[in-house]
C-alpha cells in the first residue's frame, strides 16, 4: 500500500492526474482520491457519499464530485517531497516516494542478487535489476548509457516461428475453419504453408486488442475490489461495533442504555416501594393510635367500674342508720358509672387484615375488601375440594383417600382487596343438575378437570360445553383447570384435551395445577383476582 495513496485504490495522489486528486469527505473527515469517490458515489445517492471507511454520508454540492474540497495540506505534503524538502528523520535524507511501487508488486528477482526485487529493465544487457544492482553493474562510463526502463516498460521480447526458426512471428490467424493448433504465423506460414490464403492480421493489432480487453478486466476488476474492499471494511467496522469484549461501539453503546433503562425502572419500583410501605405504615400507625385511644378510654371505664363496686360493696355492710344516710350518694355513683360511655370495638375494628390492592402506576391503594363469588365445578373427583384445601392453605401433608362432596361447601379466603367465597360444589352425576344455581350468580367459574383420566376427557368436556354454553354464565370468567399435572408425565392424549379445549367457541383461561404438590395453586389466585377486577371494571391489582 501506498502511505501517501488511496486507502481504497491504494494509488498514489497525484495534484496532475485530476482522477488521482485527494478530495476530503466534509461528513467525516476522510480523504479518498477523486476516481474511487466518483466509483462510490455512483453506487450510493448521487446527492450524497457515503464514506467508505465509517459510512458517514457526506453532501456533494451541486451533485458532483469535483465540488469536494480538495486536501490541501496533502498535496503540499506531495510537492514538498517530490521537492525533496522534507526529511526523512530514520534515514537522515530526503523524503521519497516509492516510484517503483508498481514494479515491485510484481515481484520479480534481481538477476543480479536473488533476494533482492527487480524494479528496473536493462533494454541492453536484457536484465532485470534492482534499483542498487542496476546502479552499481551499470556505473562505468560505457554501460550508464544503456538505456534503463521501469520493469513495467520493458518491451516484449521478439517470437520466433515453431516451423520456420529464423522468421519472426508477424501475424494470428482469423481463418474460422483452419484446424491448426498454432494460430501464430511467419512470413512462410502465410505465404507458403499451412496457413496460405487465411484471413489474418498484424500480431501488434492482435496483441493490442488483447491488451485492451484485458485493460478492460482490469478496470471493472479494480472497481470490483474497491467495492469489495469497501464493503470488507465496513463488515469489519460493524463486526467490531458488535463484538462483545470491544471496549467501544454500538453493542457497547446499546447495552449502556439498555442497562440505564433496567437501572432507571428499579429506581422506580424502589422508590414506589418506599413509597407504598410509607402509606401501609402510616395506615397501620392511623390504626394502632385509634386503637390505642379506644383502649385507653376502656380502661379509663374499667377503672371507675371497679372503684364504683368496690364503694357499693362497702356500703353493702354500713350499718342501716349509715346506709340510709349515704344513700343519694351511692345511687348517683352508680347511676354516674353506669352512664359512663363505653364504646364497645366491633369486629369490623377488631379486624387486622389489611385490605389493598396496587394500580397499574404501582400506588398502594388500602380499602374495603371486594366480596366475589369463585365457584368450583368438574366431574366427582377432579380434585376441586383438594385445590380449595390448597387455597384455604390447609396442610396435605398426604393424598386424601376419595370423599366426594354431597351438595356443597363454602370456604372464605382474603387475597389483597379480595374477599373471596370459594364454592365448591359437588361434581358426582346426580349433583350436577343443580350447577346452574351455583354458577348463576358467580363472578369466576374454575372448571377442574382431572390430567390423569383421559377416558373420562370426553365426559368432562361434554360437561364444560353444556355450562360455559348457558346464557346464565354470561361475562363471567371460566378457567378451565388440568389438575394432577405432577402425576403421570404429559402424554399424547393430554395435548389433544388442551386443543379440544382451545377450540371451543368460548373464552376459556386455561391453567394446570398439581393439589397434591400445591404446584401453579398460588398463580391460580392471582389470576382469578386480575379476571374479577377486569370484569367488574377496576383496576387490575
Ligand atoms: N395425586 C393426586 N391426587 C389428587 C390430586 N387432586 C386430588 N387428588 C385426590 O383425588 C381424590 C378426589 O379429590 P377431591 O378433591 O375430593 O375431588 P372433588 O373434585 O372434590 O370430587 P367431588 O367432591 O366428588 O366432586 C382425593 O383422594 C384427592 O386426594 C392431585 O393433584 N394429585
Ligand atoms: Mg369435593
Amino acid at each position: 500500500m501506498n502511505e501517501y495513496g488511496c486507502n481504497v485504490c491504494e494509488e498514489e495522489y497525484s495534484a496532475n492526474d485530476e482522477t488521482k486528486c485527494p478530495r476530503v469527505l466534509t461528513g467525516c473527515g476522510h480523504t479518498i482520491c477523486q476516481g474511487c469517490a466518483t466509483s462510490i458515489a455512483q453506487t450510493g445517492r448521487p446527492s450524497s457519499i457515503f464514506c467508505p471507511f465509517d459510512r458517514i454520508s457526506t453532501v456533494l454540492p451541486g451533485g458532483d464530485i469535483r465540488n469536494l474540497k480538495k486536501n490541501f495540506a496533502l498535496l503540499e505534503l506531495l510537492e514538498r517531497i517530490s521537492d525533496g524538502s522534507i526529511i526523512d528523520r530514520s534515514q537522515n535524507e530526503p523524503f521519497q516516494i516509492d516510484k517503483y511501487a508498481k514494479e515491485r508488486q510484481l515481484n520479480i528477482e534481481c538477476d543480479e542478487d536473488q533476494c533482492h526485487v527487480a524494479v528496473i529493465y536493462c533494454t541492453v544487457c536484457d536484465s532485470n535489476l534492482c534499483e542498487s544492482c542496476a546502479e552499481i553493474t551499470h556505473s562505468t562510463n560505457v554501460l550508464s548509457k544503456h538505456k534503463r526502463v521501469p520493469l513495467t516498460d520493458k518491451p516484449t521480447p521478439l517470437v520466433y516461428c515453431k516451423l520456420h526458426a529464423s522468421y519472426c512471428v508477424e501475424f494470428v490467424c482469423k481463418e474460422e475453419y483452419c484446424d491448426s493448433e498454432n494460430r501464430m504465423m511467419c512470413l512462410m506460414c502465410r505465404d507458403y504453408g499451412r496457413h496460405k490464403g487465411h484471413r489474418h492480421i498484424m500480431i501488434e493489432n492482435e496483441l493490442e486488442e488483447l491488451k485492451e480487453k484485458l485493460r478492460e478486466f482490469l478496470n471493472v476488476l479494480g472497481k470490483q475490489t474497491r467495492i469489495v474492499d469497501t464493503s470488507v471494511r465496513s463488515l469489519e467496522i460493524a463486526i467490531q461495533d458488535l463484538s462483545p469484549g470491544q471496549e467501544e461501539g454500538q453493542l457497547v453503546e446499546t447495552r449502556q442504555e439498555v442497562r440505564a433503562h433496567f437501572r432507571q425502572l428499579r429506581a422506580n419500583l424502589d422508590r414506589d416501594e418506599s413509597a407504598a410501605i410509607d402509606k401501609l405504615e402510616t395506615y397501620a400507625r392511623e390504626r394502632v393510635e385509634s386503637l390505642t385511644t379506644n383502649r385507653d378510654r376502656l380502661m379509663a371505664v374499667s377503672t371507675k367500674i371497679g372503684s364504683t363496686c368496690i364503694e357499693l360493696q362497702k356500703a353493702l355492710i354500713l350499718e342501716k342508720g349509715k346506709l340510709l344516710e349515704q344513700k343519694d350518694d351511692l345511687i348517683a355513683l352508680a347511676e354516674s358509672t353506669n352512664a359512663e360511655p363505653a364504646s364497645i370495638p366491633d369486629d369490623s375494628q377488631l379486624c387486622t387484615r389489611i385490605a389493598f390492592s396496587i394500580s397499574n402506576d404501582r400506588r398502594l391503594h388500602i380499602g374495603d375488601f371486594i366480596d366475589s363469588r369463585v365457584v368450583f365445578l368438574g366431574l366427582d373427583g377432579s380434585g376441586k375440594t383438594s385445590i380449595v384445601r390448597r387455597l384455604k392453605k390447609i396442610p396435605m401433608e398426604s393424598v386424601l383417600a376419595p370423599h366426594p362432596t354431597i351438595g356443597f361447601n363454602v370456604e372464605l379466603i382474603h387475597y389483597k382487596n379480595y374477599r373471596l367465597s370459594l364454592w365448591d360444589v359437588g361434581g358426582l352425576p346426580k349433583l350436577r343438575h343443580l350447577w346452574k344455581h351455583y354458577y348463576s350468580n358467580a363472578q369466576c367459574i374454575l372448571y377442574i378437570i382431572d390430567g390423569d383420566s383421559y377416558e373420562r376427557y370426553s365426559e368432562s368436556l361434554r360437561e364444560l360445553t353444556k355450562t360455559v354454553g348457558d346464557p346464565l354464565v354470561g361475562t363471567c370468567p371460566v378457567f378451565v383447570g388440568i389438575n394432577r399435572k405432577d402425576g403421570t408425565p404429559l402424554n399424547g392424549h393430554l395435548d389433544a384435551l388442551l386443543s379440544q379445549i382451545s377450540a371451543l367457541p368460548f373464552q376459556l383461561q386455561i391453567f394446570q395445577c398439581d393439589a397434591a404438590s400445591g404446584s401453579g395453586i398460588d398463580q391460580l389466585i392471582d389470576q382469578i383476582t386480575v379476571s374479577i377486577s377486569r370484569l367488574n371494571g377496576e383496576i387490575p391489582v
